[in-house]
Order: C-alpha cells, then sequence, then structure tokens
C-alpha cells in the first residue's frame, strides 16, 4: 500500500487515498482532537495515528482496526426508551461502540419520571476521565445533564480531551412533562457548551426555553429559533418538530449558520416515541463518528427514527402513553417466531399450498382470498409463488398474506425471492436448484427461519441437507402444467428421494384429490405431506377442494399408523 505522509497540528499521520470507503470507514478517523468541525478534505484518507508524543507503532498495533466510537454523558432511563439505553441501542444500530457517563439513575417507565438521583460531580469526572484518557472517543453526545456542576465538569473534560465533535441534546423535560434538568441549566447551555457544541438538538421546549420562553408553533417559529440559537455559537442548530401541533409530517429545521433545511418524513402514528429525541441525537453522533459530514449525517439519523417508529408502531411495552421503539428492529420479529412453534415443524408441510397469479386471475380473485379460503379449509403452510408481479406489488401482496397467514398460526414463505421474504418478516423461502443458493439463503435469513429447496435426486437431497435447509419439496411426482419443461420424477423417484433424505419431504407436481393417497402411501415415514397448486387454485371453490384434500390426507396419514 502506498502511504502518503503529512504533518497535522498534533499528529502524523500517514494516509492512503485510493482506499476503498467501506475500508476508510471500518479503519476510523483518527483527526487531531481540535473539537472542530469535520474536516471534509480529511475524510477520505486514512489515519494510521503516529502521534508524536507517543511510542513508535508496533506492528501488533497496527493490525487494530480503529472502530468509530461515541462517548454519551448522559442520564440512564430505567425503563430504557430514552436516555444512556437508548443512546447504547441508537449507536449499536448504526454499528458504532459507544462508551457511557452517567450524569442521573432516573427511575422511569412509560407512565412518567417518578424519581431521579444525581450522581455525584466529582464520579462524573472520574467516569468521563476513565473513558477520555484511555480510549479513542471520536465524538461526545451530550443528554441529561441535571447540575450546573456536572456542566462544568463535562466542559473541563472537554478542554483536557478534546474530541472531534460535540452533539449536544439539551434535554430539559421529558416526554411525559417531568423535569430532568431545571432553569439553572439555561446558562451552563448557553455559555459552555453551545459555543463548542457542533450540533445543537432541542426539541421545541427546549428551545423555546433557551430562547427565554418565546412560543414556538410553526415552521416559521422553528426558523427563526435556530437562527437566534445558531447566534449563540453551535455551527448546527436542528430544532425537532416532534411535537409540532397540527402537523402531519414530523418536520425538523436544520440551520448550518447560511441556508435553512426543512427535514420532513412520514409522522407515524404512534405512541411509541419515547426517547426519539436521544436516538436521533445519538444516530447523528454516530454518523459523525464514522466520518459523515453534518447534513448527511442528521438525514440519515431523522430516517432512521421514522424507520425504527414505523417498524415499531404496534409494538406493546408498558401501559403509560407513550411506549419506547425498537432501535434494533429485532423484537416484532422475535413476537412473530414465537408465536409459531420454536424452529420448523414438519407436519407443518401436510397440506401445503403454492399460490398462482395466473389461477387467481383466471378465477378473479385476489392472493389473499385465495390464501384465506385455502387456510379455511385447512392448508397447513402457505408458499407464495408469483412469477409473474412487479416487486412493489408482490411485497404488498405478500405483507397481507403475512397478516392472514399469522392470524390463523400458518407459516408463511416466499417462493425464490429472499428480498421479498426479509421485507415482509415472512416464515422463510423455497428455493429452487438454479434460484439463491440454500446455503446463501441461510446466511442471509439467519437461523430460525425456514428454508425449503426443490430437489429430484438424492444428491440435491444431501447438499439441501448439507446447506442448512429445513425441508425439501421433491417432484414433480406426476406431469404439471405449473411448470414448463419439469421432468417427472414418479412415484418410484419420489421414494427414492424420500428414502435418502435427512430432511422432512413434501411431494409436488400433478398432486391432487385423485392421487394424493397413492402419493402418501409410498410409506416412507419422512413424507410428511403434499404441495398443491392447480388442485386448489385452478378450481371454482378453493376452500372446499381444500377441505376435501386435508380429509384425503387424513385418512391416508391414519391408515399408515395401522399398517
Ligand atoms: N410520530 C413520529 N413520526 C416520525 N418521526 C417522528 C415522530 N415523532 C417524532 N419524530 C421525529 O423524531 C425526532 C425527535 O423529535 P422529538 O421532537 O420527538 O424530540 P424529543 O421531544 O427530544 O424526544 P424525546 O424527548 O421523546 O426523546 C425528530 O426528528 C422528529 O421529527
Ligand atoms: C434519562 C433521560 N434522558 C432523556 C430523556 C428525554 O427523552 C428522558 N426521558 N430520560
Ligand atoms: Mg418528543
Amino acid at each position: 500500500m502506498a502511504y502518503t505522509q503529512g504533518l497535522s497540528s498534533s499528529c502524523l499521520f500517514l494516509s492512503h487515498k485510493g482506499a476503498p470507503q467501506g475500508f476508510q470507514q471500518s479503519l476510523g478517523l483518527n483527526l487531531p482532537f481540535t473539537n472542530s468541525r469535520i474536516n471534509s478534505s480529511l475524510q477520505t484518507r486514512i489515519f494510521v495515528e503516529l502521534r508524536e508524543d507517543s511510542a513508535p507503532m508496533t506492528s501488533d498495533h497496527s493490525k487494530k482496526m480503529k472502530i468509530p466510537h461515541v462517548l454519551t454523558v448522559a442520564g440512564s432511563d430505567s425503563g430504557a426508551g430514552a436516555g444512556i439505553q437508548a443512546d447504547l441501542k441508537a449507536c449499536a444500530a448504526r454499528g458504532v461502540y459507544c462508551s457511557t457517563v452517567i450524569t442521573a439513575v432516573t427511575a422511569q417507565n412509560t407512565v412518567g419520571v417518578q424519581g431521579v438521583s444525581v450522581v455525584p460531580e466529582d464520579f462524573v469526572a472520574e467516569q468521563l476521565k476513565s473513558v477520555l484518557s484511555d480510549m479513542q472517543v471520536d465524538v461526545v453526545k451530550t443528554g441529561m445533564l441535571p447540575s450546573i456542576g456536572i456542566v462544568n465538569v463535562l466542559s473541563q473534560g472537554l478542554r483536557e480531551f478534546p474530541v472531534r465533535a460535540l452533539v449536544v441534546d439539551p434535554v430539559m423535560v421529558s416526554t411525559s412533562g417531568d423535569v430532568l434538568a431545571g432553569p439553572s441549566i439555561l446558562a451552563g447551555f448557553r455559555e459552555q457548551l453551545l459555543p463548542i457544541a457542533d450540533i445543537v438538538t432541542p426539541n421545541l421546549k427546549e428551545a423555546s426555553a433557551l430562547l427565554g420562553g418565546q412560543q414556538l408553533e410553526t415552521v416559521a417559529d422553528m426558523c427563526s429559533a435556530a437562527k437566534l440559537l445558531h447566534d449563540m455559537g453551535p455551527r448546527n442548530v436542528l430544532v425537532k418538530g416532534g411535537d409540532l401541533p397540527d402537523s402531519l409530517d414530523a418536520v425538523d429545521i436544520f440551520f448550518d449558520g447560511k441556508d435553512f433545511h426543512e427535514l420532513r418524513s412520514m409522522r407515524i402514528k404512534t405512541c411509541n416515541t419515547h426517547g426519539t429525541g436521544c436516538s436521533l441525537a445519538s444516530c447523528i453522533a454516530a454518523e459523525l463518528a464514522k466520518g459523515s459530514s453534518m447534513l448527511p449525517a442528521v438525514k440519515v439519523a431523522k430516517h432512521y427514527i421514522e424507520t425504527a417508529l414505523d417498524y415499531s408502531k404496534d409494538i406493546a411495552i408498558g401501559n403509560g402513553p407513550q411506549g419506547p421503539f425498537d432501535h434494533l428492529l429485532r423484537l416484532k420479529s422475535y413476537v412473530h417466531n414465537s408465536c409459531r412453534q420454536v424452529g420448523f415443524n414438519p407436519s407443518d408441510l401436510f397440506l401445503y399450498a403454492v399460490t398462482d397469479s395466473r389461477m387467481n386471475k383466471k378465477w378473479g380473485r385476489s392472493i389473499t382470498d385465495a390464501v384465506k379460503a385455502a387456510i379455511d379449509g385447512g392448508a397447513t403452510i402457505i408458499q407464495l409463488r408469483e412469477k409473474d408481479s412487479e416487486t412493489q406489488d408482490f411485497l404488498e401482496a405478500a405483507k397481507a398474506c403475512f397478516k392472514i397467514c399469522h392470524s390463523h398460526g400458518v407459516p408463511l414463505l416466499i417462493n425464490d425471492r429472499i428480498d421479498v421474504a426479509l421485507a415482509c418478516d415472512a416464515d422463510g423461502v423455497h428455493v429452487g436448484q438454479s434460484d439463491m443458493p440454500a446455503r446463501v439463503a441461510r446466511t442471509l435469513l439467519g437461523p430460525d427461519k425456514i428454508i425449503g429447496v426443490s430437489c429430484k435426486t438424492p444428491e440435491q437431497a444431501h447438499q439441501a441437507w448439507i446447506d442448512g435447509a429445513d425441508y425439501i419439496g421433491c417432484g414433480g411426482v406426476y406431469p404439471t402444467n405449473t411448470k414448463e419443461n419439469n421432468l417427472t420424477v414418479g412415484l418410484d423417484g419420489l421414494k427414492t428421494v424420500c428414502v435418502a433424505s435427512k430432511l422432512p419431504v413434501v411431494a409436488i407436481g400433478g398432486i391432487g384429490a385423485s392421487n394424493a393417497s397413492s402419493v402418501m402411501e409410498i410409506g416412507v415415514p419422512n413424507l410428511k405431506g403434499v404441495a398443491v397448486v392447480s388442485a386448489l387454485f385452478d378450481r371454482e371453490c378453493i376452500l372446499t377442494e381444500a377441505r376435501k384434500l386435508h380429509a384425503i390426507l387424513t385418512e391416508s396419514m391414519l391408515l399408515q399408523r395401522t399398517h
């Protein structure tokens, strides 16, 4: 690698300009600590730090990766929706390390703040020193600073250990209306923190308090507040409009001292907005730590909050009026996964319904009506196979079918389209031999999703097992119109594959009421059911056909057991 050398005010650096963006970010930046605006010309370089006052790098050291690091100086929220806990989660969600200096411990839940215990100033100072003297912090983000003494300690700490950027979220009142920092703190913000802040992110009430109590009710008011706040010294101001009355959008005003940017996002209809402010500021800090410049960092952060709120709009944590949201976008899929049996249940393959858009079109049915009828008739698993749909239509259909399937405890699989399965949080996918390999699908979908693979031979069945699939589909057992150029394996081929397969098998291809029992009667224990397309969806009444098939399969299963 060709490195160029240079000398900056406090550190000697080596840089390599040709490295790809991701590599630069993973190495992180080690700018001279001047608490100054992020220098965009420096962002495109990799810095391998060689401080003038430090020992030469050992080869071991040079192999270590510097990762982006945010230090949050804030209060603990026992309900974990806001404060330190929100900061940790937001940084984790953005792939950034987060250390913590705790200024206060609150007894707090979704109802409100029941108690506050302020951490003694000298112990805040001790925490600051522990972190800043040892770890390479890129960005400091402040939240609840409950006393002027703590503000003093913080500004002293930042003078002693300067960092690349300072994000000040001037927390004063919780969403529940409880006071987290009294008016005595205002002088601390105005005189000590705002002048050295790279960005300050007040909500409407906080902006109003900082400006001596002037009412802020419109976007125009927010703009003038941003300008007045900018005069107090911060390089950038973001006035958050989460609480803007009568606003259909969530509007924030960003001002960099020159231009105003009206940042709008959809206002998500949800009560789960506790901690949005803390999380937004942490996400901005995280993006800055990764090397972003200010406006893109703010935009990414706003989009992150919108996405997380939308994902979390229906989750229920606590009984109060303002719930937390899910920073990592994981909780809902956990709930869904825990609603179905833990892991894959092979008996779900019993009556496996595969949709076909052409058939639904022919019979004038919506995909959701078809899926509902199949489930009402006894289908035990649904696979959406929409070969002709546009992606957006497929995703919408998948989301609607997901609701139906889950309200009936029936797993939903998506044919081929891992992206659609991920986007609608389906239970899994079914892939063919020329689709995404099952092992790649497993990596993408994680251990909990169901993966099925179409197999015609014992070798393919073996490979599916190695790749981490949950079941195989074997066919075409009989000739079928739903798949062109499909080799028919017959009952013998099915039996050979079943005997060889370590995974449960569902038979597919030309199976219907007339031949389902012959299929099941091949008498191999890991044949768990039949998959049907035309026998359900190319019929006048899906419900009747599903019931009929279910009865036939139940009868042959009972017969097998008595033999
Ligand atoms: N319902 C919503 N839908 C989308 N975005 C929202 C919603 N509510 C708030 N936001 C956004 O979340 C961010 C935080 O704004 P808000 O005004 O709620 O801050 P805050 O009052 O400091 O938050 P908190 O005190 O709850 O931590 C802003 O970008 C705002 O636009
Ligand atoms: C500890 C703490 N910090 C910040 C907020 C603001 O949301 C809160 N509710 N609690
Ligand atoms: Mg709010």
